[in-house]
């Protein structure tokens, strides 16, 4: 069972250089660990703007792209669970978006492919990131140690099928690498966070980049931490910053037992059976 921790999120701001990306997060990382988080958590596509055309040039393979053994490396220094937000992962011919989680000796725990991918046209946003994606085809929970984290990115928020088999694997900590924008974010962002931590009586940690009006597409910002009542215990602005929390698993087991969604579920009636 999840154990008392220190949850952190690092909104960073993502430039045009990759290196420069990989080294400020590192920093961000660091200064989180110094506070004493031991759960730390980027955004989606922290080494990459957030641009589909970009992700095939900026992207890399496992084991030996930079950015994974960056993670893989101050994971081991720094002892901590680092969450590593999301990048453009290549195999074979396919480029994914992924998220690698790392665990205290610099080991993978988990390897999460965004299930979901943004393709949308919303008046101010057109967005289409199966023209150089491909979609992830399976659900990650990852034993962290001090809890077990379900990870979700981005756009895998919006469907709370993905959400609810994760916390019924067992997740205690649904964790967002996200990039939602200034168009969806305002009307969406908390509401959809609240929903799935309600829906599901779990913790949700959404990270987001930090907001840039200069670049093409621009993230919304406001990272921020849900409890399983579906207060928000943290939240970011839209700059650059590091929110830090105490995630309590005495708040998971209270809000279960006193409000038993999970186990008040009539699984017998939620299949649809056409009869003609
Ligand atoms: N990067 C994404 O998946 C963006 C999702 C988003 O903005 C949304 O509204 O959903």
């Amino acid at each position: 069972m999840i154990k008392k921790c220190k949850l952190a999120i690092c909104q960073i701001k993502v430039a045009e250089d990759k290196a420069v990306n990989i080294k400020h997060a590192g920093e961000l990382v660091r200064q989180a660990a110094g506070r004493g988080a031991q759960v730390v958590v980027l955004p989606e596509m922290f080494n990459c703007p957030y641009e589909t055309h970009l992700f095939p040039g900026y992207a890399e393979t496992y084991p030996s792209g930079e950015t994974v053994q960056m993670l893989s490396r101050l994971a081991a220094e720094l002892d901590i669970v680092l969450v590593g937000g999301s990048i453009p992962e290549r195999e074979k011919d396919v480029v994914y978006n992924t998220c690698f989680t790392f665990g205290p000796r610099g080991t993978l725990l988990g390897r999460h492919r965004k299930v979901h991918l943004f393709d949308v046209d919303l008046p101010g946003l057109r967005v289409q990131e199966s023209s150089t994606l491909g979609p992830g085809s399976e659900f990650t929970v990852i034993d962290a140690g001090w809890c077990k984290i379900g990870v979700m990115i981005c756009f895998d928020v919006r469907f709370p099928e993905l959400a609810r088999l994760l916390a019924l694997a067992g997740a205690d900590i649904l964790v967002v690498p996200a990039a939602f924008n200034t168009v969806t974010g305002p009307a969406h962002w908390d509401l959809t966070m609240r929903a799935r931590a309600v829906d599901n009586q779990v913790f949700v940690a959404a990270a987001s980049p930090a907001r840039d009006n200069q670049g093409g597409y621009v993230a919304y910002g406001h990272s921020m931490v849900v409890d399983p009542w579906g207060d928000v215990l943290a939240r970011a602005g839209t700059g650059e910053e590091i929110i830090m929390v105490e995630v309590n698993p005495e708040k998971i087991r209270e809000v279960r037992r006193r409000l038993p969604l999970l186990t008040l579920r009539r699984t017998d009636l939620y299949t649809i059976n056409r009869k003609r």
